[in-house]
C-alpha cells in the first residue's frame, strides 16, 4: 500500500495537471476534477466547516462533502421549483474532467427541512431548504474511491491551487486514518421532553378527536428529548456506532455552521436511477426482544395488527398515488414485510414506478415529501394541524435529504432517528403515527424505542 504522504504528494500532482486542462476562463458555470483514491472509504474525515456525509454500511456506499462551490437555498411552497431551476442552470453548464477514468462524477446535496413555511432559524440552523455542491467531494463505491474538487468559472490555476492544495493536505492524511474505536459507553444526562408525557396525552387525545371527526385519517406526532453528555460529542465516533448499530441504515451528517444535524434513518423518500423510481412505504413500529422466541412472536403480532396494518397502507396508498402524477406505470406495492432494525421492527412495502421524461428528484420530492408516514393523511390538512398544534418546530426532522447525480437523478432519505448535535448537548427527535384506535400511552413508548436508537450510539461518541 502506497504511504499517506506518497498518496497526497501524487493526488496534488495529478490535480496540478488537470486544473491546467480546466476552461477556467469560462464567465460561468462550474468546472469539477475527479481523482481517484487508493482504496474505498469507509468513514470521512471531519474538519471544522460546512460539510455533510451520507454513508451506508451494507451497501458500502459513502459520498461526503466539504466546503461550499456553490449553495442555494429557498423556502415556502415553491421551494422545490425553486431550487430545481437553479440545478437545472447548474448542471446544464457543469464541465467534469476525469483523468484517471473513475467513473465517478460531481454531486450535489439537497436537504429540506420538514414543513415549506419559513421559521425564525438560529443561527447555527439549516436553511429551510438548499441544493449545495461541495468545494471538495469523496465518493466510495464497492471497494473504489475518488475525490472530486469543484469550482464556480471563471477561476484562475493559482487561486485554485492555493485554495485546493491545501484542502487535500487536511483531508487526504485523515483518510489513511483508521475509524476510531468507540469509547467506553459514557453516562448521559437525560433532559426534558417537550412535550412531556402528559402534554403528549392531551396532543394524541386531541388528534384522535380530530380523527374521531373525519378531518384527518392520520396525523403523526413527535416529541424531542434533550440529552447532555459529559463530553464533547464525536461525530467520528458515532457515526461509526451508528454505522455498526444500524448497517441497513443510511447515515446522514449535514453542518453548515456549529451544530451537525445526524440521522441513521431505515426509511427512504425513494431512489431514482434514470427513469425507474422507487420509493418506501415504512410505518407501523414494535419492539424488539432479546429472547428469539418473544422477538418472533411481537413480529407476527405486528403481521396481524390490524391498527398497525391500516397505518402502512396509508403511506402506500400515498406513495402509490403520488407517483401516478409523474410515472406512465406505477407497480402495486410489494409486502407488507417487515424491516427488523436493532431498536425496532417496522412494516415496510416498496413501491416501484417507470417515470415520464424529465421528471428528476426535485419533482420526486415535491410529489413526495411529506408521505402520510412522517406526516399524516391527508397531507395538507394533516400538516395545517400539526402545524397549529406542535408545540416545536420540527425543522430538519422528517424533512428529507440525499444526494443528486449530474443528471438530476439521485436518492433522498426521510429525516429519522436523528439529533441536532451541539458540543455536548444532542436535541433527539422521533415520532408516532396516530390513527384511530391509537393508545397515548403505546405511542409515547414507541417514540421511546425510536429515540434509543440514536441515544444508544450517542453513549460511545
Ligand atoms: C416518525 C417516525 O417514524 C415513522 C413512523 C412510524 C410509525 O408510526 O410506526 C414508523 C416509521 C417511520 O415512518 C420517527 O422515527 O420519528
Amino acid at each position: 500500500m502506497l504511504q499517506p504522504l506518497k498518496v497526497l504528494e501524487q493526488l496534488k500532482a495529478r490535480l496540478r495537471e488537470a486544473v491546467a486542462q480546466l476552461p477556467l476562463d469560462r464567465d460561468a458555470g462550474h468546472a469539477s476534477v475527479i481523482l481517484e483514491l487508493p482504496h474505498g472509504l469507509s468513514h470521512a474525515p471531519d474538519i471544522p466547516g460546512p460539510r455533510f456525509l451520507f454513508a451506508h454500511s451494507h451497501r458500502g456506499d459513502l459520498r461526503a462533502g466539504y466546503g461550499i462551490a456553490g449553495e442555494w437555498r429557498a423556502e415556502g411552497p415553491e421551494r422545490l421549483e425553486v431550487l430545481r431551476a437553479k440545478a437545472r442552470a447548474v448542471t446544464a453548464d457543469w464541465q467534469h474532467l476525469d483523468p484517471d477514468e473513475t467513473g465517478f462524477s460531481g454531486f450535489g446535496m439537497l436537504g429540506l427541512a420538514a414543513s415549506p413555511a419559513p421559521s425564525q432559524p438560529g443561527d447555527d440552523d439549516l436553511p429551510n431548504a438548499i441544493f449545495w455542491l461541495p468545494e471538495l467531494g469523496l465518493a466510495s463505491h464497492g471497494g473504489q474511491a475518488a475525490l472530486v474538487l469543484t469550482t464556480a468559472l471563471p477561476s484562475t490555476l493559482d487561486a485554485l491551487l492555493t485554495r485546493w492544495e491545501p484542502l487535500l493536505d487536511r483531508v487526504v492524511p485523515l483518510l489513511e486514518v483508521p475509524a476510531q474505536d468507540p469509547l467506553t459507553p459514557a453516562h448521559l444526562d437525560p433532559g426534558d421532553s417537550t412535550p412531556d408525557q402528559d402534554a403528549w396525552r392531551d396532543l394524541v387525545l386531541s388528534a384522535l378527536d380530530e380523527i374521531e371527526q373525519d378531518r384527518v385519517e392520520k396525523l403523526v406526532l413527535w416529541r424531542r428529548l434533550r440529552l447532555q453528555g459529559h463530553r464533547r460529542f464525536d461525530l467520528i465516533r458515532l457515526n461509526a456506532a451508528l454505522a455498526y448499530l444500524f448497517p441497513s441504515c443510511q447515515v446522514v451528517n449535514v453542518r453548515l455552521h456549529g451544530a451537525s444535524f445526524v440521522a441513521a434513518t431505515p426509511e427512504r423518500l425513494f431512489t431514482q436511477r434514470r427513469d425507474r423510481v422507487e420509493a418506501d412505504a415504512l410505518a407501523g413500529t414494535a419492539c424488539r426482544a432479546e429472547d428469539a422466541d418473544r422477538d418472533a412472536e411481537i413480529t407476527r403480532d405486528l403481521q396481524h395488527c390490524e391498527k398497525n396494518l391500516r397505518e402502512q397502507r396509508v403511506v402506500a396508498d400515498a406513495v402509490s398515488e403520488a407517483l401516478t402524477h409523474c410515472c406512465s406505470q406505477v407497480e402495486p406495492p410489494d409486502g407488507p414485510r417487515i424491516m427488523q432494525l436493532n431498536n425496532a421492527q417496522h412494516l415496510w412495502s416498496v413501491i416501484r414506478g417507470q417515470l415520464h421524461p424529465g421528471v428528476d428528484v426535485f419533482r420526486l420530492a415535491d410529489l413526495l415529501h411529506p408521505t402520510p408516514a412522517t406526516n399524516g393523511q391527508p397531507r395538507q390538512r394533516a400538516h395545517d394541524w400539526l402545524r397549529a398544534h406542535e408545540p416545536l418546530e420540527r425543522g430538519w426532522y422528517t424533512g428529507t435529504a440525499g444526494i443528486v447525480e449530474p443528471d438530476l437523478t439521485g436518492e433522498l432519505w426521510v429525516l429519522l432517528r436523528c439529533a441536532r448535535i451541539d458540543d455536548r448537548v444532542a436535541d433527539l427527535f422521533a415520532g408516532a403515527g396516530i390513527v384511530a384506535g391509537s393508545d397515548p400511552i403505546a405511542e409515547w413508548q414507541e417514540t421511546g424505542h425510536k429515540l434509543a436508537a440514536m441515544s444508544t450510539a450517542l453513549q460511545f461518541a
